[in-house]
């Protein structure tokens, strides 16, 4: 069965790799690509944008087309956007923008009471497969003698607009949750004193064009255990969002996470 998808944030890092990705994907069908009307391609050929040729799908804030499932890479007024476009639509949603408000996020869990949402600060398999590791460790490792210090670092591009990143953030909530923890830092300076167990600093780096790398260090007193997830492009969020699509379209209302979609 095709399923038939709205990219919103079409003209965007991702919204270009998931015009070209999902134009190769036979299951899918792109019927619209959604973007900001102050965007300086708005109103242009999405396939043209991202560099495929003509798609014959031109970027919009409104669409009369049909759609299965809306897929969101933007940023949090887009996203706010994409969640009430599916709710219209009773279509469903895959929601990957991250930094959003609590007003944002209490919206995205709402509309999960009406229609299917996937819903993950990143959409890659070895990430949401690095999460579960994570979660073993931290499991293992709660009740160490001499105790164990999870401080999570990550890595991106100088044009992310949110830090930590949400992916970062997501470790470090899982971890916490696991092993009791309750505090939480963003970098260090001055004298802050000895380091308590009971905290997880994030580092958040921006060089270059980096599309995206994390690094969770357990640290124990002789030994030291890291688990670094590292992207070498966007295709790996592409994919894992376009499946995303391609699970939810069809469910039943509920809030859904990679681990639903990738059979984690
Ligand atoms: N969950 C995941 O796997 C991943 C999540 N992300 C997140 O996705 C978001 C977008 O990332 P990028 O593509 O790198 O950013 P980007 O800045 O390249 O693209 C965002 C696009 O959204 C558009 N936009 C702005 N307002 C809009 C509106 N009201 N309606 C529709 N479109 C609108 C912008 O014009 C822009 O084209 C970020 O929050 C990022 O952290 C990025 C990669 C992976
Ligand atoms: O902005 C990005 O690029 C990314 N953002 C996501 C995040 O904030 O976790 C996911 C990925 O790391 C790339």
């Amino acid at each position: 069965m095709v399923t038939r998808i709205a990219i919103n944030g079409a003209a965007g890092r991702m919204g270009q790799r998931l015009v070209a990705l999902g134009n190769e994907d036979k299951d899918l069908d792109i019927v619209a690509c959604f973007e900001y009307s102050g965007h300086p391609k708005f109103g242009q050929d999405a396939g043209i944008v991202a560099g495929i040729g003509e798609l014959d799908v031109v970027l919009v804030e409104e669409t009369t087309a049909q759609y299965d499932a809306i897929i969101d890479f933007s940023v949090p007024a887009g996203a706010h956007a994409a969640v009430e476009r599916a709710v219209d639509a009773k279509a469903a949603l895959v929601m990957a923008t991250t930094g959003l408000e609590e007003e944002h996020k209490a919206k995205i869990r709402e509309a999960a009471n009406v229609i299917p949402v996937v819903w993950a600060p990143s959409m890659s398999t070895t990430v949401n497969l690095t999460m579960k590791l994570c979660e073993i460790a931290a499991e293992a490792l709660k009740d160490i003698p001499g105790g164990a210090d999870v401080e999570v670092l990550e890595r991106h591009h100088r044009f992310k607009e949110d830090s930590p990143s949400g992916t970062a953030l997501r470790f470090g909530e899982l971890i916490a949750n696991k092993m009791g923890i309750t505090n939480f830092v963003h970098g260090r300076e001055g004298r802050p004193g000895a380091r308590p167990h009971n905290e997880i600093a994030y580092h958040a780096i921006r060089t270059g064009d980096n599309p995206g790398e994390h690094t969770i260090i357990f640290g124990l007193l002789g030994e030291t255990i890291e688990m670094t997830v590292r992207a070498s492009n966007r295709d790996c969020y592409a994919t894992g969002a376009l499946q995303a699509a391609k699970f939810a379209a069809g469910k039943k209302p509920g809030l859904y996470n990679m681990n639903d979609v990738l059979g984690l």
